[in-house]
């Protein structure tokens, strides 16, 4: 059995388009309905056929929704949730895909008085943005994490999860302040990280553009790819997730002095035990299957 029937999409960017797409692919009974603020991506979502109907109106596209997923920046996840708080069902059940969880769970609290509400992370995305860069696949075999608060209603949970599995991603269930201690050390510094080093780069007399694109053959093209990601979602994603970004900030600032003392003094030992260390990590990353589902690494996304 479908855990939704009529599901509602607000925000029709990467993730919600993929959603969109995911759903029609996984789930083609289900009623998909579309709302994105910006009128241009409105007319993109027609125009590409995203789902069955696309609303003018945030309150127009939930009225007979029995599942809603925001798909837009965290720090406007509040402003979106008030939107549909007064045309939404009562049985609708509420979820998000914001990259951070324990300030998205308060605004989606105080916006929705009375709602259930099953926060999820689909940990799984590209640097695009926008309709016309989301894909179906994107979820599959990608973990989705959920973070439910202590006395979230289990059918309700159990629903999502449901859905998220349908669309091929594999869930796990985290607490919210635990999540964004996990994420903020797997995703949110290795993107700080990419910007600081692709900002520093260009910011060098030494290496004009011309040179930054000539020699981005090899590392710091990767690099690239990643400070090529949407300058909206991380400014948003830098201060929700404030206290944890900081924290693991601190401790990799620690880490990249010792490694310059290292250097400094000529030890090849602790140069060397690491770089043996994390190519082992990498390794087993590959083994375990967790490479990467994008298009653009020559997997199909159709
Ligand atoms: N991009 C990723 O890799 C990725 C991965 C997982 C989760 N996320 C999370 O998913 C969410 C969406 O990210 P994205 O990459 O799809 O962004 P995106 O920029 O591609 O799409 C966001 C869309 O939201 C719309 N929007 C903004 N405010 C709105 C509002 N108040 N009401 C309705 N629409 C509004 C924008 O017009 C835009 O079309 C973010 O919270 C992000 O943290 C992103
Ligand atoms: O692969 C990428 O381009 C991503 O940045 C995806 C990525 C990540 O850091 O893994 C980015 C943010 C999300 O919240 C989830 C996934």
């Amino acid at each position: 059995m479908l855990p939704f029937a009529r599901v509602t999409v607000i925000g029709l960017g990467l993730i919600g388009s993929s959603i969109a797409r995911a759903i029609r692919q996984h789930m083609p009974t289900v009623r998909v309905t579309g709302h994105d603020a910006d009128p241009q991506v409105r007319e993109i979502a027609r125009a590409i056929d995203l789902a069955d109907d696309i609303t003018d109106t945030p309150g127009a596209a939930v009225t007979d929704a029995d599942f809603v997923i925001l798909c837009v920046p965290v720090g406007a996840m509040g402003a979106a949730a008030a939107d549909i708080a007064a045309d939404l069902p009562p049985e609708a059940i509420v979820s998000d895909v914001g990259s951070c969880k324990a300030s998205v769970a308060a605004a989606l609290a105080a916006a929705l008085p009375g709602v259930a509400i099953v926060p999820a992370h689909p940990v799984a995305g590209t640097e695009n943005s926008g309709p016309e860069a989301g894909f179906p696949s994107l979820f599959h075999k990608r973990w989705c994490i959920i973070t439910p608060a202590a006395d979230a209603d289990a059918t309700a949970v159990a629903r999502v999860e449901a859905f998220w599995q349908a669309l091929g991603a594999e869930v796990e269930r985290m607490d919210a302040t635990h999540h964004d201690l996990v994420l903020a050390v797997t995703s949110h510094l290795p993107h700080l990280i990419a910007y600081t080093i692709v900002g520093t780069a260009s910011d060098l007399e030494t290496v004009t553009r011309g040179e930054v694109i000539k020699y981005s053959a090899g590392g710091f093209r990767d690099f690239t790819r990643i400070a090529a990601s949407d300058p909206t979602m991380w400014r948003d994603v830098f201060l929700s997730n404030k206290e944890a970004v900081l924290e693991m900030l601190q401790r990799f600032s620690e880490d990249l002095t010792a490694l310059q003392r290292a250097i400094r003094w000529g030890d090849g030992d602790t140069l060397f035990d690491l770089f043996a260390r994390t190519r082992a990590i990498r390794r087993s990353i590959i083994e375990e299957g967790q490479d990467d589902a994008r298009p653009d690494f020559g997997r199909s996304h159709e």
